[in-house]
């Protein structure tokens, strides 16, 4: 469907405002409902998930752990060889977005009648968008109103002589044609974590530095630990508690941390996002324009004629809570009656090998809230399945109960396909199923979700 006219003023029944997952499916189901839709994005439709998020970096972390695999083979299995080759990587990550071209996104929102606007949006009063794009003015006016969906950009850092470095952050290293020798990552998040353990993998010799007093600090500390130890015996050199103080580049980075300078020859910087909300016009509808995140209620309404979903709503910067929200803005568009939206059992899972995945609340975070907590701890290397499994095979499961009510409030899983064992877990904390039906119900062995049954046990 033709793009309106640039310079042109146009009705619709709703814009939306950005097209990361939530707001591509937010837009597509309701065209697909017989709204007049128009999609608006300065960048790739679709978003950073495809382009440079979730799916890039799995296709990263999908064969570095089957690399590992095979040298674990030579322990169980017999001697083998691979030969790890990054271009097959490359070759994978650049066919499944297309060349960070974004045709497959678009195609499927044009058929279900949805109009895409390239360029940048800003809101311009309730209701209404106004887009530029070279020098040009589109203003699209939403009877029905605007779903804001304008996602994050990586954090800029204020370290001294960075900012005049040639570093990379998640956009250009999904880009990447060659594994660097020596490589520093900054940030022991989500991203720092996958991505370290991929390269040192791939051969790469990485120094991880993370500010906090341990990796993934929002986290359970039983399982920052034990992937700090499955890190270091991978050779990556983890450092937390750090500060880097300086960088600077001459065809080598030098990073200085506490002191001590660092060599190496490329530097990734992963350590979080900033929101792009400081130029869309929040306060043309009465919002702060200077506010990390946009308040929204139950149905995701932020003002006016506002709804504002993914990761500028801080709720949970993961694809899948776009999408929850999309559905639930949708629903309210629509005018169809369901459930308010609900945070409390929120997943989430980090690829490392092993996966590090988890629901509700930690430990901290429970007592911080008030509530009588009990803890139980299981370690996966000491059931049969870790046993069975072998090398490899490290971390914990973790329940946190609400002893009061006798439910799960919160869960952590450090294992072999963790993000996988989380799933009973997350129905256990959303439904809120009563601790003693968990603890008197089947468990098949030899498995490694039988370790839940394991750590329910140990709640005291
Ligand atoms: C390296 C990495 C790995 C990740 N891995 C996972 C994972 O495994 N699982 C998971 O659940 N999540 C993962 N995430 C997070 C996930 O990518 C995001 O949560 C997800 O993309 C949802 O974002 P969003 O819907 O808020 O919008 P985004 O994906 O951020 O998209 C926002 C869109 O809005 C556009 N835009 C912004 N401002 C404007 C403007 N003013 N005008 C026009 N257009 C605008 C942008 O161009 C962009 O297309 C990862 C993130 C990163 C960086
Ligand atoms: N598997 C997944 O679901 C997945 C994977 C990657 C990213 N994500 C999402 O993307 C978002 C961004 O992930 P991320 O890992 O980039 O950010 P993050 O905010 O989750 O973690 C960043 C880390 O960097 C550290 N840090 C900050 N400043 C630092 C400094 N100066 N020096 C050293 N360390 C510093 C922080 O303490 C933190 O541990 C996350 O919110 C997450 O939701 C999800």
């Amino acid at each position: 469907m033709a793009e309106p006219d640039a310079g042109s003023t146009r009705d619709c029944d709703v814009v939306v405002l950005g097209l990361g997952p939530g707001g591509e499916h937010a837009a597509l189901k309701l065209a697909e409902a017989g709204l007049d839709v128009v999609g608006v994005d300065e960048a790739l439709v679709g978003g950073e998930c495809p382009f440079w998020g979730c799916t890039p970096s799995k296709l990263m972390v999908r064969p570095a752990d089957l690399l590992a695999e095979v040298h674990r083979a030579d322990r169980l299995a017999g001697a083998s060889r691979v030969t790890p080759d990054w271009s097959l990587v490359a070759a994978r990550i650049r066919e499944a977005n297309h060349d960070w071209t974004d045709s497959q996104h678009v195609e499927p929102l044009e058929h279900a009648g949805v109009r895409i606007v390239r360029g940048h949006g800003r809101l311009a009063g309730p209701g209404v968008v106004r887009v530029e794009r070279e020098g040009l003015a589109t203003v699209l006016r939403a009877r029905r109103g605007v779903v804001l969906n304008t996602g994050t950009s990586p954090a800029r850092l204020p370290i001294p002589g960075l900012a005049e470095t040639p570093y990379w952050t998640n956009r250009e290293v999904m880009t990447i044609t060659e594994v660097p020798q020596r490589l520093v990552v900054v940030g022991g998040g989500p991203n720092g974590l996958e991505l370290a353990q991929v390269f040192a993998r791939y051969g790469a010799q990485v120094t991880l530095l993370e500010a906090a007093s341990r990796i993934a600090p929002h986290d359970e500390p039983e399982a920052s630990q034990a992937l700090t130890a499955v890190l270091s015996d991978e050779g990556v050199d983890v450092r937390a508690g750090v500060e880097v103080e300086r960088v600077d580049h001459d065809g080598t980075f030098h990073v200085v941390v506490d002191g001590e300078t660092l060599h190496a020859d490329e530097l990734l910087v992963v350590a979080g996002r900033s929101t792009n909300l400081a130029d869309v016009g929040l306060e043309t509808v009465g919002l702060d324009p200077g506010a990390a995140t946009v308040e929204i209620d139950e149905h995701m309404r932020a003002a006016d004629r506002l709804w504002a979903i993914g990761d500028i709503t801080g709720k949970g910067a993961y694809t899948h809570v776009s999408r929850y929200q999309a559905a639930g803005a949708v629903a309210d568009l629509l005018g169809r009656d369901g459930p308010g939206a609900d945070y409390r059992a929120v997943s989430r899972v980090t690829f490392t090998d092993p996966e590090l995945a988890s629901v509700g609340m930690s430990e901290d975070q429970a007592r911080a809230a008030g509530l009588d907590v009990r803890v139980g701890l299981a370690h996966v290397e000491r059931s049969a399945r870790g046993w069975l499994h072998g090398p490899g095979t490290t971390g914990i499961i973790k329940v946190v109960e609400d002893a009061d009510r006798g439910v799960l409030v919160g869960a952590t899983v450090l294992a072999p396909y963790g993000g996988e064992v989380i799933g009973m877990l997350v129905t256990a904390v959303h439904a809120e199923v009563p601790v003693e039906r968990l603890r008197t119900m089947h468990y098949a062995y030899p498995t490694f979700h039988r370790g839940i049954e394991a750590a329910l046990k140990r709640l005291g």
